[in-house]
């Protein structure tokens, strides 16, 4: 029989500290090749490190020649200001840069968090600093003179997936700065605390509130309506009719933009387009051959946010814990737990949820549903911290923390070295308490570590299944997941078993699932596997003393 030729997909991670990138079979979801990149350190970057590394990430993985389609996940929440020329205006500031905390605050209190009209209802959650409203105000406050150049804002994946799109300053891509061609996904778009992930859509009221200027979403490249044949005899005219069309839309062409709101005032700014159920950007593309689809015909979603002129479809990408979610095939009673830069526990669910304690942000899914989370500022570096003052290793860093009992002889340690988020408690610093002289070992500082850390993501769990969301499993992911001393103290201080899966790249897995779905138009069915299943082994003492430390407080930053 003959066999279905093989069509291969690949899936990105662009996250704080590095590009991940996976190339998988788009019918198995078997691992082919993979690839990353570093990232630059700090909570302000320019957003062209990250096209680098994915550039370099695309090389590590062998390039994309025998790829099909394409995804990006990624960070979420970090501000991508660019200007009429598709030019990015200053460095993103990203979701753990914490100096639009008082900006955060001063939103709640001009709109409240309560009511049809409060924050929770509209944005599924309260303002933080991580969230790109609240960075957008700081900007209206402290550059101005930034806030008249913007002509778009998007999110850390909407600019990378417009970059591979083609699109960008004239001077450095093919296709130019057609900012309506910039889209994003509603995982993405939920963690802006400008668009609504119970009306499926933009609260520009809230988006002009934060930066002061009105906004209007992308429509798509209006030339890409028409069905394009990608064969060899015509690339060459697609791509004259794609130049010359970006030409007339472009910014700056010299005719007013579309997206002028008055010729006397500053244009409306441009939103990404959300990419959705039955939407496809425009393109409707003969890819491989006879597949083919079209506009009005894809219904799931996982639609496409555009194709790569050598006909490499770009699916719409999505927030790296949606990407996660998607990666593990996440289902209702699952909680993921994900220890990176970010410590991050959420759920999947087929409704909204809206939390007014601002615990929980309400955000939506990568798979048409909703993704309750928690996260926190403190994670994998509070363990890079402390295993750096132990002057160890994380193996050695594994065997001290093992040595130590549950509730580490009565020491505590109450990680906020960040401030944190959650609590929102930016100001806050990390507190060490139950020190005496038999209690500090370093032993009981490893282990400490681990627990002040997960006791902080169990409070997530808790805060989740307060909303009426099921919890009953919890799938370990992310960096630290795989210290075996991680594993251990968590099923003593989370109440339900803990899966941990094969140590992988899920964010990165999920875009390309993603990608997969595009592609062949139905969600596939990968296998997902485990190396570890921990029943509950539940230690109160530490969750105890964990709460009696929260109490005390903490020197504020300096
Ligand atoms: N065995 C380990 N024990 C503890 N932390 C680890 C271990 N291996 C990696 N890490 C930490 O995990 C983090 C990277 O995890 P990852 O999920 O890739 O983060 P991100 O997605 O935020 O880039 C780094 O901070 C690294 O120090
Ligand atoms: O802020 C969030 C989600 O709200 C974080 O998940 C960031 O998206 C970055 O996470 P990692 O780089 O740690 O994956």
């Amino acid at each position: 029989m003959k066999e279905d030729p093989v069509s291969l997909v690949a899936g990105v991670d662009s996250s704080t500290q590095s590009c991940k990138i996976v190339i998988r079979d788009a019918q198995t979801g078997a691992l082919v090749r993979s690839g990353r990149a570093s990232h630059p350190e700090g909570t302000e970057v320019a957003p062209d490190a990250w096209w680098v590394a994915l550039l370099a990430a695309i090389t590590d993985a062998g390039g994309l020649d025998d790829v099909a389609a394409i995804s990006i996940g990624g960070q979420q929440h970090g501000m991508v200001v660019l200007d009429a020329d598709g030019r990015v205006i200053r460095d993103a500031l990203l979701w753990n840069d914490t100096r639009s905390a008082p900006a955060a605050a001063a939103l709640l209190a001009e709109v409240g968090a309560a009511g049809p009209t409060g924050y929770a209802a509209r944005a599924g959650a309260l303002p933080v600093a991580s969230f790109t409203a609240t960075k957008l105000r700081w900007l209206r406050d402290a550059e101005p003179e930034n806030v008249a150049r913007v002509a778009a804002v998007a999110l850390p994946h909407d600019w990378l997936t417009w970059r591979l799109l083609g699109y960008g300053p004239a001077d450095e891509s093919p296709l130019g700065p057609v900012l309506d061609a910039l889209t994003t996904d509603r995982s993405d778009a939920s963690g802006t605390s400008y668009w609504s992930p119970a009306a499926n859509a933009y609260d520009f009221d809230l988006f002009e509130r934060a930066l002061g200027r009105p906004g209007v979403e992308a429509v798509g490249v209006a030339e890409a309506e028409l069905e394009f044949e990608l064969v060899d005899e015509l690339e060459e005219e697609l791509e004259e009719d794609l130049l010359d069309s970006a030409g007339e839309g472009a910014a700056g062409s010299g005719s007013l933009p579309r997206w002028v709101s008055e010729p006397e005032g500053l244009p409306a700014v441009i939103l990404p387009r959300v990419v959705q159920t039955g939407e496809v950007a425009g393109v409707t593309v003969a890819h491989g051959g006879d597949l083919r689809f079209d506009a009005n015909d894809v219904e799931n979603p996982a639609d496409a946010s555009g194709v790569i002129p050598a006909g490499i479809i770009v699916g719409a990408g999505a927030g790296d814990n949606a990407g996660a979610a998607l990666g593990l095939d996440a289902q209702a009673g699952d909680v993921v737990i994900s220890i990176g830069t970010s410590g991050t526990a959420f759920a999947v669910t087929d409704h909204p949820v809206a939390d007014l304690s601002g615990t929980v942000a309400g955000f939506a899914d990568a798979a048409g549903g909703f993704l309750p989370i928690v996260v926190t500022l403190n994670a994998a570096r509070i363990l890079a911290s402390i295993s750096g003052l132990l002057s160890v290793g994380y193996d050695e860093f594994a065997e001290l923390a093992l040595a130590a009992q549950p509730g580490s002889g009565g020491a505590v340690l109450v990680p906020y070295f960040e401030g944190e988020r959650t609590p929102n408690r930016p100001d806050a610093t990390a507190t060490f308490a139950g020190l005496t002289i038999a209690s500090t070992s370093r032993e009981n500082v490893a282990r400490a570590a681990i627990e002040g850390m997960l006791c902080g993501l169990a409070d997530g769990i808790g805060a989740i299944r307060a909303l009426g969301v099921e919890t009953q499993r919890v799938m370990l992911i992310g960096g630290a997941a795989q210290n075996p001393a991680v594993q251990a103290v968590a099923a003593q201080v989370f109440d339900v078993p803990v899966s941990v899966p094969t140590p992988g790249e899920y964010v990165a897995d999920g875009a390309a699932r993603q990608a997969a779905w595009t592609l062949l138009g139905s969600r596939p069915v990968w296998p997902v596997t485990f190396v570890a299943e921990l029943p509950v082994d539940t230690r109160a003492v530490i969750v105890a003393q964990y709460r009696a430390a929260q109490l005390l407080g903490s020197v504020p930053r300096r």
